[in-house]
């Protein structure tokens, strides 16, 4: 009742007219009965036995009980209560802001009030966890004594403070977040004026951002127990995901954000963009409000990344963080229930009385720009112009919560607002009303319910909102009046209240003044079926809802981030495959040479599109390495690949080694000629259509290309825009599978960044098994084959080349746990061959009808006519001399690189380590041989 009449009070004396006494009075009121106003409301939202907490209430703790073993054991105290009841997951909840905000009343006495905003009320809702809080207390305390003091105070609420200093709060909360995240996410820019020195300031701000993230992370590590769940929260903690997961690899990490995503064009713009974008990525579980935020940054992602946007989210060489969307709601019942409160009750009913006659319209809002405050009062205003005879019949009452208050942008906006409102009370009041009541302060729980339950039409017209729950919260209070709502359609919440509510574009104010006399004049049926809809949104989706959801989903994601760990190959272990290539006698060595021989383009800067990445290049680090391991006589090396002959030639062709080019479909030693060992009914007539397909599809996506080779096409798309990309891949495949070589005998392999198409059945390993043939006879074999070593970035359909050599070894080869393709009783070793022609499979290139672009091939002057030989296996049965192979058991490496999900037996993170490890065998190799002159090596291949 008392609280109704100084609501009522305020409401009345304040038309704008004199905004600083306005202040000094709302002040003056928060002072003399906020204590018993933030008790009840406490009360509310923590429990019954919630209180205001001063450091009298403390006693005189000796040190001990001060330490943080005394605020842990009043953790664990609030543990003890729940015994009998089944055990809660713990979580940890890391946000900006505890949901308490602390007041310094003397050396040891703190005084908690509840902070105001959608994330605290939305968190406090969540009961099903046996839940912790890490936040900031919204205050400086420089002094031991204090920081113990509100430690403890703190922990009674079961909340831990993270301590940041005046200097850190400016650069970091004021400044990287508020001045800089904040309006970016939100669509705003920065202000005009603020640019350059935002410009200028920024590095430092990001340096403090940072340190700040640490400092949330070190108290989290206090904390954690092991089965934790740490959820951090907002764009405040973009890079706590990477810091914890650097102190814990094992941690369950997952990380929300309150705010929009924008697109990622905006996000481009932010100096700091790769690097935020991949600390969140540390985390196992991404989540957003909307569907539209986490497709933004799913996109920012790929765009900025260059990383694999998946439908389950962002994937990082096999590493999958999961990115979706888990819009939040309220905690509906207290809001129903609140309804009942007899207080509550009485606040509705002078409300009523206070407003007799006239329609009431609502706005609560924090005090933000992003909440289009002034674009509100504007579109009233022109209600109010158009529509003289609603003068005296409506009112609007907006409440404002300041906010960020030492951020200049929200400065300017208190007296922008200020004055506009001044102007219309001005222009449009009576001597006895007004029609606008603004309030520059927050309302307890029980005011904030009866407004909202008498209200009429409130008016949500937020420029950009993550989600807006005053929207929701206004719902749940209206089942009795069913009063209509007008929302932004930039709010996160037009989402889910779109069919209920009517849509406005906050920046249309003539829009929005016609939605206003649209809702003011609204039938009471279409009112009820309106909030119907609303209300059985906002009752079922709620607060505890939205939080069980993400914590079940992350524990999800966690068993099967697990499960995909396991496929992934181990480690090349270097340093063995070193020492077994160094202790035998006849090495093969097979290598791919795009993304395995070349440089990463991650060293380029994966700009895109610059005509020097798009030519494939040997590494340079590698030349001398190849150099040496190719001239020594009893390593064979092999490059297969599936660029064409021209393109190896150019790259190797000064070393001594086996180039097979096309993926195998030719073949020549450096000091030799080009054969073919192309199979003789290789059916390529379906060139021409795929070609026209693919000439289409490259003159309608900038900077794709295609290769036309003898045996396939490739139209790769790696520096075209990513998504637009796939989308053309995604629609040429269509055309490829139902057009013109639909019965064709081709293969269409897709890689994450192309669209091959060769005949059927052509791979690497399938080829594999000929140049083997081939080697053999070129060189003839004096001894087995003790060693190999096979490299590549293969595409998936290419990886039989690994499995090639499989079946050669005992059954008992340590293999990786990973499924390879064996067969069930190992077959008999190779055999040594002679070498005699005649295989049936396969014939010369001569004896067969050529296709259009082998004739091509032969008129440009290829010398692709040296003869085919049998291949290994077929000579296999010719011969029943010594084994080819003698891997004795493990001098087996197969290795994938940068492909996790591969059935290769290892994994090398890219061709930088494939440096390493050539390099290794280069020098090492050179060693043994300057330390012994001679050699006792007849054998070679
Ligand atoms: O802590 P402050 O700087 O005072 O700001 C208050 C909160 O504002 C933002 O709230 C957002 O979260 C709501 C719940 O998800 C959502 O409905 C709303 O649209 C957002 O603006 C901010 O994201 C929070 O971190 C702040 O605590
Ligand atoms: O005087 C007030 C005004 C608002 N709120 C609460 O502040 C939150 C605002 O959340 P919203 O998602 O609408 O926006 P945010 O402020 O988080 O951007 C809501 O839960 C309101 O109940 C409050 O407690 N007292």
């Amino acid at each position: 009742m008392k609280n109704l009449g100084k609501l009522q009070a305020v409401l009345q004396d304040n038309h704008m007219l004199g905004n600083k006494e306005l202040r000094k009075s709302n002040r003056s009121i928060h002072s003399n009965e906020e204590g018993r106003d933030s008790s009840r409301l406490q009360a509310e939202l923590f429990g019954n036995d919630a209180v205001i907490i001063e450091g009298d209430n403390l006693g005189s703790p000796h040190e001990e009980e001060l330490s943080e073993g005394a605020a842990t054991r009043a953790f664990l105290d609030g543990c003890e209560r729940q015994e009998g009841q089944p055990l809660k997951q713990r979580l940890l909840v890391v946000a900006n802001r505890l949901p308490v905000s602390a007041v310094r009343r003397g050396e040891d006495s703190w005084q908690l009030e509840i902070s105001v905003g959608g994330l605290v009320s939305a968190l406090l809702g969540v009961k099903e966890f046996d839940a912790r809080w890490i936040g900031w207390a919204g205050v400086n305390v420089p002094d031991e004594i204090g920081q113990k003091a509100l430690t403890k105070a703190l922990a009674e609420k079961r909340c831990i403070p993270v301590f940041l200093d005046e200097e850190i709060v400016h650069q970091y909360y004021n400044g990287y977040c508020n001045n800089i995240l904040w309006p970016l996410f939100h669509y705003l820019g920065l202000p005009q004026e603020d640019r350059l020195a935002t410009t200028r300031s920024f590095q430092s701000q990001f340096d403090a951002y940072k340190r700040a993230n640490q400092m949330f992370a070190d108290v989290v590590n206090q904390h954690y127990e092991e089965g934790d769940v740490v959820w951090c929260h907002d764009y405040h903690l973009m890079f706590l995901p990477k810091c914890l997961k650097e102190y814990n690899s094992n941690m369950k990490v997952g990380w929300f954000l309150h705010t929009p995503f924008p697109s990622s064009e905006i996000h481009r713009t932010l100096p700091s963009r790769s690097e935020l974008l991949r600390s969140v990525l540390a985390a196992d579980l991404v989540g957003f409000h909307t569907y539209d935020y986490a497709r933004h940054f799913v996109s920012a992602c790929t765009r900025i990344l260059g990383l694999e946007g998946t439908p389950e989210g962002v994937e990082d060489q096999g590493k999958l963080t999961r990115v979706a969307a888990f819009p939040i709601g309220i905690d509906s019942d207290r809001f129903v229930r609140a309804l009942e409160i007899p207080q509550v009750q009485e606040h509705m009913k002078e409300l009523k009385e206070r407003f007799a006659g006239r329609k009431v319209m609502l706005g609560v809002d924090r005090l933000d720009m992003i909440k289009g405050i002034p674009q509100k009062i504007l579109a009233f205003e022109k209600f109010l112009e158009e529509n003289p005879n609603w003068r005296d019949k409506v009112v609007l009452l907006q409440i404002a919560v300041p906010t960020r208050t030492d951020v200049p942008e929200y400065q300017k906006l208190t007296s922008q607002v200020h004055e506009i409102v001044g102007r219309i009370n001005g222009r449009f009041g009576t001597l006895t009303a007004v029609p606008i009541h603004h309030l520059d302060r927050s309302l307890d729980f029980h005011a904030l319910c009866a407004l909202y339950a008498v209200t009429d039409v409130a008016l949500v017209t937020s420029l950009r909102d993550g989600m807006n729950l005053v929207s929701y919260e206004f719902v749940a209070c209206q089942a009795s009046k069913k009063g209509v709502l007008i929302l932004s359609e930039f709010a996160g919440a037009a989402q889910s209240l779109g069919a209920g509510a009517i849509l406005v574009n906050p920046w249309n104010i003539t829009e929005v003044a016609a939605s206003i006399g649209y809702a003011l004049n609204m039938p009471a049926d279409e009112r009820e079926k309106r909030h119907q809809h609303n209300f059985m949104y906002v009752t079922t989706h709620t607060s505890q809802e939205w939080a069980a959801t993400f914590v079940s989903e992350l524990n999800d994601t966690i068993v099967e981030a697990q499960l995909r760990t396991r496929q992934v190959p181990p480690l090349l272990p270097m340093k063995e495959a070193v020492d077994r290539y160094l202790e035998s006698n006849n090495r093969l060595l097979i290598l791919g040479f795009n993304a395995t021989l070349t440089e990463p383009l991650g060293a380029l800067g994966r700009r895109g599109g610059q005509i020097r990445e798009m030519e494939l290049k040997l590494h340079p680090d590698l030349k001398e390495p190849l150099k040496k391991l190719s001239d020594d006589p009893k390593t064979t090396i092999v490059v297969l690949s599936g660029s064409d002959r021209a393109v190896l030639d150019e790259n190797f062709g000064d070393f001594h080694m086996w180039l097979a080019a096309e993926n195998g479909m030719f073949l020549r030693l450096t000091t030799g000629e080009w054969m073919t060992t192309m199979p003789e009914n290789l059916n390529m007539e379906w060139v021409d259509s795929v070609k026209h397909v693919f000439e289409y599809f490259t003159e309608r996506t900038p900077r794709s290309h295609f290769e036309l080779r003898e045996t396939s096409l490739v139209w790769n798309y790696k520096y075209a825009d990513v998504e637009f990309g796939r989308l053309q891949a995604r629609d040429m495949l269509q055309h490829l599978w139902t057009g013109p070589i639909s019965n064709a005998s081709v293969d269409v392999v897709q890689g994450s960044r192309s669209v091959e198409v060769r005949a059927v059945g052509v791979t690497k390993g399938a080829a594999i098994d000929r140049i083997l043939g081939e080697i053999v006879h070129n060189k003839g074999l004096k001894a087995p084959i003790d060693y190999v070593l096979c490299i590549g970035h293969f595409l998936p359909k290419d990886e039989d080349v690994y499995t090639f050599f499989e079946p050669e070894l005992p059954s008992e080869a340590p293999s990786t746990p990973r499924a390879t393709v064996t067969n069930s009783v190992t077959p008999p070793m190779p055999k040594f061959s002679a070498g005699k022609g005649g295989s049936k499979s396969f014939r010369l290139n001569k004896q067969r009808s050529m296709s259009t672009l082998e004739k091509k091939a032969n008129n440009q002057g290829s010398s692709t006519n040296a003869a085919w030989r049998p291949t290994w296996r077929d000579r296999m049965s010719l011969h029943e001399g010594s084994s080819v192979l003698d891997l004795k058991g493990d001098n087996y490496f197969s290795c994938s690189v940068g492909r996790k999900r591969s059935s290769a037996r290892y994994l090398l993170g890219s061709s930088d380590d494939v440096v390493t490890l050539l390099k290794e065998l280069a020098e090492h190799n050179s060693l043994i041989h300057s330390t012994s002159p001679d050699p006792s090596v007849s054998s070679t291949v």
